[in-house]
């Protein structure tokens, strides 16, 4: 998060960190006791190896009282992610056991009716990625407040040039923006998870290239199906 300021501990009990040999990769949050939502992108350079994902947590390193690490039973992303755009860039992860669920691990709702997020709505977006241009990692969690852009704007051909689908929504990314390791993470409109971070063109607080998210509610379908098939 570039431009943005440490979160209050554990007010955001639904973020997850998406790890590997326990390095903090990607962003992620918990839709339901035994799934997270994150980026397909996340994927590309883990070459096969499952993630863990770390719940309950506001430092990535010092004990914390409910922060727990899990193992991932399944990882689905979706069929149509692909490493050319960052069309349907969705990753489904399945927990090898329900999340325990208390004041620091919460299922955050998801957005299921598919209506644009009104332009310069304020949102606010949570993550452990980089915080400045030399890519500085933080330990703790940063969020940040954004407006939310119109699509007609974020398409214009001086910034993302009519590549934003009606299933994308993009945020000003003046300064204040989403960066590496931010991918994957929550847009959250109204205590309501409306949009996962994509990484899009990689840039990061350029106001050329706003930053771009994969809106949920197009996707409530899938989501449905692949947890009610998992669950069994
Ligand atoms: N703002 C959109 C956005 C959301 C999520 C991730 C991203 N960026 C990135 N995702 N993956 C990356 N791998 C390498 N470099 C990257 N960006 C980068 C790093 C240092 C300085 C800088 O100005 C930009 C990114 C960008």
């Amino acid at each position: 998060i570039l431009g943005g300021y440490e979160a209050k501990p554990h007010l955001k009990p639904y973020m997850a960190s998406l790890q590997l040999d326990g390095q903090h990769i990607c962003g992620g949050f918990l839709i339901a006791k035994q799934w997270v939502l994150s980026a397909a992108h996340c994927t590309e350079e883990t070459d096969g190896k499952m993630f863990q994902v770390l719940l309950g947590a506001h430092s990535l390193t010092e004990p914390e009282p409910h922060k727990r690490l899990y193992r991932v039973r399944a990882q689905i992303p979706h069929p149509g992610s692909n490493i050319h755009n960052n069309k349907d860039d969705l990753l489904l992860l399945q927990l090898e056991e329900e999340a325990e669920l208390n004041a620091h691990v919460q299922v955050l709702p998801v957005q299921r009716e598919d209506r644009d997020v009104a332009p310069d709505t304020v949102c606010e977006v949570a993550g452990w990625g980089t915080i400045n241009h030399s890519g500085r990692r933080p330990d703790k969690l940063y969020q940040l407040e954004r407006p939310v852009l119109s699509r007609d704007v974020c398409n214009h051909r001086t910034r993302h040039d009519h590549t934003i689908t009606e299933k994308m929504m993009c945020t000003d990314s003046r300064r204040k923006d989403t960066c590496k390791g931010d991918s994957g993470g929550p847009l959250v409109c109204n205590g309501v998870a409306e949009g996962v971070v994509t990484a899009g063109s990689r840039v990061c607080g350029n106001y050329k290239k706003p930053a771009i998210y994969t809106r949920i509610a197009p996707y409530a379908a899938w989501i449905d199906g692949v947890i009610a098939a998992g669950d069994g």
